[in-house]
């Protein structure tokens, strides 16, 4: 488990990280959601022990990882937001490169590379050189190089800006399947609330060097609980269906659209019964209904007011 407390990076006199506490325990796949300039990539460059803190501790199955990163170090996987690839070699030769680095040779190279190349697709273009792959090519043998040393962390930092939505896929369902089935323990940063969404179990939500929010997916959108969306299609919009919708105490919000009403509600679907009675009453014709519950990004505005993305 790794184990950080109390963290803090300054550069000069801009806070790019301040007292974060974080934890990943072993097989867990957990994100770091935040919008550009956060504070992710410091957050983890610290915590892979490429870059030292300011302040604060940083512990790997519960010995000081600051001070003795090795243990730490060797068991990580980082996958940098650059690609940091040889551009002249094939992809082949790349993987053979940072093979080496790790202290392998011979035939468990070699078996190791083919295995490799084979999970991340890219077994027939190994031969050919780096600069000719597409964006997400190149990200994929980017997680390749990552992945040869079998480390039991991958440490990612948005591995997928910029990239086709075919491989972004690719990758999101390769390392998912590396967290599920071989136990891979995973820390993934992104501002696609999506990827969070879809990969990872536990999440924290980063704002201008901050943790504003962490816990399961589940536990965060709990924090809006009170917020679920019901939108309602109807043939033609009645004002006595709007007025009985408003008298209903657990709609906070009646909001009319071209197409019929949006319900903010804390009821969500046990809500629909009632609202099709409604519509009975006042011979209100329902096209559609649709609950939405709320996502990560939803969680976002509300604690920020702000959007990950603009
Ligand atoms: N070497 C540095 N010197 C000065 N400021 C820095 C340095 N590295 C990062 N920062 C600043 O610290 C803040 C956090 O940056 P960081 O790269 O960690 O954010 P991020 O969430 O990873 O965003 P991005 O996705 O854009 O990389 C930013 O304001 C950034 O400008």
């Amino acid at each position: 488990m790794i184990e950080v407390q109390s963290l803090k990076k300054s550069f000069k006199k801009k806070v790019a990280v301040e007292n974060m506490n974080f934890y990943l325990e072993d097989g867990e796949s957990v994100g770091l959601l935040g919008p550009n300039g956060a504070g992710k990539s410091t957050a983890i460059s610290m915590i892979s022990t490429l870059m030292p803190p300011t302040q604060g501790s940083i512990t790997y199955n519960g010995k000081d990882a600051l001070t003795k990163p090795d243990e730490l170090r060797k068991d990580l996987g980082v996958v940098p937001q650059e690609i940091a690839l040889y551009e002249e070699l094939s992809a082949y030769e790349n993987m053979k490169f940072f093979g080496k680095v790790y202290g392998l040779s011979g035939k468990l190279l070699e078996d190791r590379i083919q295995e490799i190349l084979k999970l991340v697709g890219l077994t027939e273009r190994q031969k050919e050189a780096v600069e000719t792959y597409s964006g997400g090519m190149k990200r994929r043998i980017n997680l390749a190089v990552a992945l040869m040393h079998k480390p039991k962390t991958l440490v990612m930092d948005e591995p997928t800006v910029g990239i086709d939505p075919q491989s972004r896929n690719y990758i999101l369902d390769m390392v998912r399947n590396l967290n599920r089935e071989e136990g891979l323990t995973v820390l993934y940063t992104s501002h696609y609330m999506e990827e969070v969404e879809k990969l990872c179990d536990r999440v924290y939500i980063m704002d201008e060097g901050r943790v504003i929010a962490s816990g399961t997916k589940e536990e965060l959108k709990s924090i809006l609980s009170n917020e679920e969306t019901v939108t309602i299609q109807v043939e033609e919009a009645k004002e006595a269906f709007a007025d009985l919708l408003s008298s209903q105490q657990s709609i906070t919000q009646v909001m009319k659209n071209d197409q019929g009403y949006s319900l903010i509600t804390s009821r969500g679907e046990q809500l629909l019964e009632e609202i099709f009675d409604y519509a009975k009453q006042t011979q209100v014709k329902i096209l559609s209904i649709h609950v939405q519950t709320p996502t990560l990004e939803d969680v976002f505005l509300h604690l920020t007011g702000r959007k990950l993305r603009d």
